[in-house]
This record gives C-alpha cells, structure tokens and sequence, in this order.
C-alpha cells in the first residue's frame, strides 16, 4: 500500500520471544519488503551506544573513556575490526565483533551490544520459523549463529558533515538480520526499482536482511529480501550530526565451524554456495570505493 508520505514498511513487536506484526500478513510483507521496524523492548537503555557514536571519534580526553578510539585499529584489532575513517563516504565508522567487546567498548556499550545480539537472534528465530527449513538446519544453515558461533559486530557510523561525499554507499548487509538504531532521516532503500526514505521512528529499531539470508531462502517457498540501501550526503543543519548504529549477525568466519553460505533447495536440501570470508571481503571492499557498489 503506498501512502501520500511514502511506503507503508511493517510494524512489529517481540511477544513471548517471537515477532508479534501490526498487520496479518505483515511478516510476509516485511520478507519481501526487506525492511520493517521493531518495538524496542520496554527495558531498552540507549544511552551507552547513543554517547559511543557521538564521541568514538574525538580525541582522546581523559575524563572521557567513549572519546579517543581511532587509535583502536584493523593492525591492532584484526581484519575489519575497528577505526575506519572512509575516503569515498562520509562515515566514519568502529566496527567491532563480540570477541573484543569486553575489552574495548565502555561496559554500558558492551552490555547493550550483547542485548542487542540477544535480540536480534530473536528476530533471527522467528524469521526461520517462517521458511520451509526444517529447524534441525536453522544452526548450521546460519554459520552457527543460533548457537553463539555466530560473528556478531556492533559497527558505529557517524556521518562527517564536512565531508562531501555520499553518506554511505548502496550496499545491501552481508549476513543474516541487522539491528539498526538511528534517530535522523538520511537512509533510503530501493524498492521496486525506486528509493524510499525509511525515517526513523522513536521506540523502534529498524531490522533489515543481510545477503546471507537472500541467498539461503532464493529457491525456498519464502523468499526474503536484502534490499539495497544507502545514505544520501548529510549536510550540517547546525544541529547535532547525523549518527547510527547497527548490531550485525553473520555467519562463523571460522571455517571449523562452518564451510560457508547456503543455499536451500526444497528436496534437495542445503548445498554449499560458496565461502563467507571471501563474500564479506569483496561486499565491504565494493561498499567504501569510488565507481563500486556494495550489492553482489
Ligand atoms: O545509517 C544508516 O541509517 C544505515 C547504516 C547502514 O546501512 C549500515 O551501517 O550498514
Ligand atoms: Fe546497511
């Protein structure tokens, strides 16, 4: 249904640990949307990731421990883990997956990563409740991510105003589901051959899908959509800058625990697509280039 201000993207909130949608059919319209918003739960605190994302990149002050983190490197740290201060986009950005959260982030920012992990594999659950995979597959279809082997990175953006350039470059998320916090308009998804703005609504965390979960449901009875997105060049509007955040869920990068991505085809059943660490490596390097974009 298209409304006068835009798309009508779906409403849901997490009942009794599953995805409880506004409207009846309104999980199978946020599969093929590939966008909807969540209730955040009523326990929700912000506050730490909300002060992460707006200090990370300023100097290093003592009296501050959220300030000074551009220090905290991919040559410290480990591939794509993070400082990164793009060339072709304005963010900036911290990445960071779950094995360093304790001994990097602020613990209020570590705590919230790991309830916003908690979350998302909720999420997670009740949209492989849908599909036509037998449960018994769900873990290892996923890379180990219902079993905590999952790579779980909490990536913070924020958007230089300074800078002109694209905000963030079209891009669809590499893995399964992604927890989004951001409070500004700015991002924009292609539905239907055109872009939509999704604003932010208070209370709500925007999920979208990841390419892993496109490519696993293709052949499958429900599809489900990554759907393209980006953020347009945010100027400086005197107010505060533009920020965001998102909790990611992708697949084990350990090959020990998981050969790679799936496809699943009904009577055949899970056939190897290819390797994730390759995958993840050639959509983040296609993301943050010149004449590139980040969709596979
Ligand atoms: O800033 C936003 O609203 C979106 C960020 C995003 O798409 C990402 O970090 O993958
Ligand atoms: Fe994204």
């Amino acid at each position: 249904m298209h409304h006068r201000n835009g798309w009508d993207w779906q409403r849901a909130q997490v009942r009794d640990g599953r995805l409880d949608f506004r409207e009846p059919d309104g999980l199978d319209r946020a599969l093929r949307d590939g966008f909807f918003f969540v209730d955040q739960p009523p326990d929700t605190d912000l506050t730490g990731g909300d002060r992460f994302a707006r200090s990370f990149y300023l100097p290093a002050d003592s009296g501050d421990p959220y300030r000074g983190f551009r220090g905290w490197d991919e040559q410290r740290l480990g591939k794509h883990q993070g400082y990164f201060g793009r060339d072709e986009d304005q963010t900036e950005q911290f990445f960071l997956s779950s094995a360093h959260w304790k001994d990097v982030y602020p613990p209020e920012v570590a705590d919230q990563a790991a309830r916003m992990r908690d979350f998302a594999l909720v999420v997670l659950r009740s949209v492989l409740a849908r599909l036509d995979l037998p449960e018994s597959q769900w873990d290892t279809a996923t890379g180990g991510c219902l079993s905590g082997r999952g790579t779980y990175t909490l990536t913070f953006n924020h958007f230089r105003p300074q800078v002109r350039a694209r905000g963030l470059n079209v891009h669809k998320d590499s893995g399964w589901v992604t927890v989004l916090r951001s409070t500004e308009p700015g991002l924009e998804v292609l539905r239907d051959g055109e872009w939509h703005p999704i604003n932010p609504t208070p209370g709500a965390f925007i999920v979208n899908f990841g390419c892993a979960m496109e490519i696993l449901t293709a052949q499958s009875a429900t599809p489900v959509s990554a759907v393209a997105h980006r953020v347009g060049e945010q100027n400086s509007r005197g107010g505060p800058d533009r920020f965001s955040y998102a909790l990611f869920v992708d697949s084990s990068l350990d090959g020990e625990v998981s050969p790679g991505m799936f496809r699943y085809e009904p009577g055949r059943g899970l056939v190897l697509a290819g390797r994730f660490d390759e995958f993840l490596d050639r959509i983040l390097g296609n993301t943050y280039r010149k004449d590139t974009t980040g969709l596979y």
